[in-house]
């Protein structure tokens, strides 16, 4: 199992990725994206999907017309590890390729 990561770690991982932060009141990291209508958001999710799917890690999200919030932990440790950095990493790396920084 992946190992969960102290607070620096954390701290520390986060630095390298702009938009995302901790969520407050459990060990977890988020970030909203915002796109420029329901179809770019919902693209970003199919793609997001394809990439979790893969790696067997998944993210708790909520669709809002062209906003999804994303919250990544790993159940399995209680907090957070390289695999929420991963995917963490690959949703902005989609979401760029679709227009948004
Ligand atoms: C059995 C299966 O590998 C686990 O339930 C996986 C699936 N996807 C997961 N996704 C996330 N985000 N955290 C987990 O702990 C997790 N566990």
């Amino acid at each position: 199992m992946a190992e969960r990561l102290s607070a620096e770690a954390r701290k520390s991982a986060l630095a390298e990725l702009p938009g995302w932060s901790e969520t407050p009141g459990r060990e977890a990291i988020g970030r909203t994206f915002t796109f420029k209508d329901f179809n770019e958001a919902f693209g970003f999710m199919s793609r997001a999907a394809l990439v979790a799917e893969k790696n067997d890690h998944h993210p708790e999200w909520k669709n809002v017309y062209k906003t999804v919030e994303v919250v990544l932990a790993t159940h399995d440790a209680g907090g957070v590890t390289r695999l929420d950095i991963d995917l963490a990493k690959a949703m902005s790396a989609i979401a760029r390729q679709l227009g948004v920084p």
